[in-house]
């Protein structure tokens, strides 16, 4: 008699984002299977097959857990890794979404089809056979007849349920009894891996330049640094040149390199600088534009270990790469490295995380530091390592405000002062380049009746219409609803109705009239739709442009020598949004684009135009001085308990029907106050409409919470549980939907050791 083989079991997380099903099941391994951790699977539940993750081995079932025999591999080329396995567990703990949520943007594109039950007929009915049948039971003959019409005599049950459901499904069991027919599954074809194509050229990699005195300082510290570097580096200091360097040496190592950036579409001369550098290591750009096949390639790559360099925006740090010896988060300062939807993460947290599992440096480097990382650093977390000096030796561009107030005074109206036309005079006649910024921010051309005051808004979200010329059509820049310019206000049908703000579309006709052979760029979201981004950027650096006129795309990281000047209209603009974080986000915003200016041979120059040239944060972008920035900055936020003085977290809530909303907001809300009562200093404010009262026909209402502990676990805790009670509460409207975002950016960043599972 054979052995009797140790019967073992798996523990499967099952792909469904319902928080109700975000624990493990057990399934038993059929005989002779050899069953990888992080392999998926089809697994029976609820009497349908449906894919699900190993997610960890056990000896034996818990008790009273009926288990089932697991069915088949779903794709036994996609695996989950073990680093990925832990990556997931954590992100779905620290921010508060399901595993299956944390775990799919980590995976390539799943199967498309599902599986099948299919109905089979056993042997072969005599003649006799089948008129008997059909005599006692007209269904199950017509199903024998049908079954043996069919190719390969088998139908798919859904099919052969057809016309009466009913009928047919009792009809299928009394054949199954009698054994002339099975019923079986079938599983979609497993997909082979696709080979992915690089567009990898057969080049020889661009020469290295030799390193100035302060980049070579700096690698120096890099090569030894112990934890990981926040590099401060003014506009221009070559941070990437070092970067490169550090790269260049985790290379040689045989270890591999993650290079991520905000927007990896609006970024494309940072991917090239990389690929050119790097062209005898296989170098791998993954940008949002890739289609579901090329995901997939570009997946298995790197999961075989094909791939060394990495660059991405924030979801690289979720590819299967391992024996990474350097992760670079540069212009770390950026929003766009916060995913906003589930799993709503925070990249900088989570390549600390990665870095910290396979010993990894990290560098995280800007001109102009998000404040929570200068902090961070003041705290000993971070390593602080600053560049001061531009690599040309030259000075950082000289900065004048200009008091728009006083233009107007003067009885000067454009959009442009006097200043700033005879500067951009002097670039046309000298043959350099200027660069204008429209600092906008929730301000855009909008159509606005005289007589009424009625902006015209979206019939689908609650903001303005932002009208376009060029198309002639009103757009709204959330979901894209468009409309044709109405004649009379909707309204008070007064014929009253006018344009208003200062779109880049407007700034270019005004150019255009001051200045009528020069050649004008335009580059806002419109041209940023279809490839248009790269192709304008291309144009300006080819020096088929004078003036490239832009939003906020145009203020980060470019590199253009013949820019000499740079000129920003409203400076104050984003300002007066109304967000603890403004006054940092515009030091930034300017810093960053003064920064363009200036950074060849010729010196450079930078013209603000503002109402209020005295805010401390447009002095810290005058004079160049962000620590005297910070330190203000920092005094206020811990003056009002802002982060990283505290957590905030926004929970928000939306759904179709507004009194829903608002009621869901409510009763949410007295629970969390509930939850404060215990654990101390907790503060529920709302809940109020939010900042957007209505996007694409939902409705919303936001509750902040604000939470004055050492670390966001209590409030992770007291959210958590809020959540569970709520969703168990009667008579709740389900249809609306909650979303829970925490600010933790001040947390301390302290992982788990890595021999330990924590799986809860
Ligand atoms: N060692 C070097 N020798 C010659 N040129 C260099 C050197 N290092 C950098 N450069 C050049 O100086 C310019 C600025 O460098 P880089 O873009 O790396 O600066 P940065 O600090 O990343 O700037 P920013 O933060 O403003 O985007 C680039 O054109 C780069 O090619
Ligand atoms: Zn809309």
């Amino acid at each position: 008699m054979p052995e009797t083989s140790q019967e073992r079991y798996v523990q499967v997380l099952i792909d469904q984002p319902l928080p109700e099903l975000d624990r493990l099941f057990h399934y038993r391994v059929p005989d002779g299977w050899d069953v990888p951790l992080g392999q998926q699977v089809w697994v029976p539940f609820n009497r349908k097959l449906i894919a699900g993750w190993v997610w960890a081995l056990d000896d034996r079932p818990p008790e009273n857990v009926s288990t089932v025999q697991f069915l088949a591999a779903v794709d036994r080329h996609v695996r989950v890794p073990d680093d990925v396995r832990q990556l997931v567990d954590w992100m779905a703990h620290r921010y508060q979404c399901t595993r299956t949520e944390a775990l799919h943007p980590c995976l390539p594109p799943g199967p498309r089809q599902r599986p099948s039950r299919w109905v089979m007929l056993q042997g072969t009915m005599t003649t006799e056979e089948r008129a008997s049948w059909g005599g006692i039971d007209p269904d199950a003959a017509a199903i024998i007849a049908r079954l043996s019409r069919a190719a390969h005599r088998q139908m798919r049950l859904t099919t052969l349920l057809q016309p009466d459901r009913q009928a047919q499904t009792a009809a299928i069991e009394r054949l199954i009894r009698a054994g002339w027919v099975k019923l079986e599954w079938q599983l979609p074809r497993e997909r082979p891996p696709i080979e992915h194509k690089t567009g990898q050229r057969e080049q020889t990699p661009s020469p290295w330049p030799p390193l100035t005195a302060e980049q070579a300082r700096i690698c120096e510290h890099l090569a030894t640094a112990s934890g990981p570097v926040l590099l401060h580096g003014v506009t221009g200091s070559g941070k990437t040149e070092v970067y490169l360097h550090s790269a260049r040496e985790v290379l040689a190592r045989g270890q591999r390199v993650l290079y991520l950036v905000p927007e990896i579409g609006l970024t494309p001369q940072a991917g090239a600088r990389w690929t050119e550098r790097f062209a005898d290591y296989s170098v791998l750009l993954l940008h949002s534009g890739l289609k579901d096949r090329e995901r997939h390639g570009a997946w298995h790559r790197i999961a075989s270990g094909q791939v060394d360099v990495v660059i991405g925006a924030r979801s690289a740090l979720l590819a299967p790469i391992d024996r990474l010896g350097l992760i670079v988060v540069d212009e770390e300062h950026e929003p766009s490295y916060i995913q906003d939807q589930d799993p709503k993460y925070d990249a900088r947290e989570v390549a600390l995380f990665r870095a910290h599992q396979q010993g990894a440096l990290v560098i995280m480097g800007s001109a102009t530091p998000s404040l929570e990382a200068y902090w961070q650093a003041g705290m000993g977390r971070l390593q602080l390592l600053t560049m001061r000096e531009r690599v040309t030796g030259a000075a950082l561009p000289p900065v004048t405000m200009v008091d728009m107030r006083a233009e107007l005074a003067a009885g000067r109206r454009g959009v442009l002062s006097q200043q700033l036309r005879e500067a951009i005079d002097q670039r046309l006649q000298r043959g350099e380049q200027s660069l204008l910024y429209l600092n906008r921010r929730g301000f855009s051309t909008f159509v606005l009746c005289r007589e009424c005051g009625e902006v015209l808004t979206c019939p689908h979200c609650a903001v303005s219409l932002v009208y376009h010329r060029a198309a002639q059509v009103l757009r709204c820049h959330y979901c894209q609803h468009r409309q044709a310019v109405p004649k009379q206000c909707p309204h008070c049908h007064s014929e009253a109705i006018r344009y208003f703000g200062t779109g880049t579309q407007r700034i270019e006709t005004e150019l255009l009239q001051h200045f009528p052979s020069a050649r004008v760029l335009r580059m806002d979201r419109d041209t940023a739709d279809s490839h248009g981004v790269e192709q304008v950027l291309n144009q300006f650096a080819r020096r088929e442009g004078d003036i490239l006129v832009g939003t906020q795309m145009i203020a980060k990281g470019l590199d253009f020598p013949a820019v000499t000047l740079v000129g920003v209209l409203a400076a104050d603009l984003s300002l007066h949004v109304p967000e603890f974080r403004a006054a940092e986000r515009t030091m930034q915003l300017l810093t960053q684009v003064a920064g363009r200016a200036g950074r060849s041979k010729q010196p450079g120059e930078v013209i603000m135009q503002t109402y209020c040239p005295e805010h401390y944060c447009l002095q810290a972008v005058e004079n160049h001085d962000y620590v005297g920035f910070y330190r203000r900055e920092i005094s206020i936020r811990q003056h009002l308990g802002y982060p990283p003085f505290s957590y905030l977290a926004r929970v928000l809530f939306t759904g179709l029907v507004e009194a829903e909303v608002a009621m869901a907001a409510e009763t949410w809300a007295e629970r969390l106050r509930d939850q404060a009562k215990s654990i101390g200093p907790l503060e529920v404010w709302g809940p109020a409409v939010d900042g957007i009262a209505k996007l694409e026909d939902r409705h919303r209402r936001v509750l902040t919470v604000r939470w004055q502990g050492i670390d966001a676990e209590p409030l992770r805790a007291a959210l958590q549980a809020t959540n569970q009670a709520y969703r168990r509460l009667r008579g709740r409207p389900a249809a609306v939907t909650v979303s829970v975002a925490i600010d933790s950016a001040a947390e301390p960043r302290v992982y788990p050791p890595l021999d330990k599972a924590f799986q809860s």
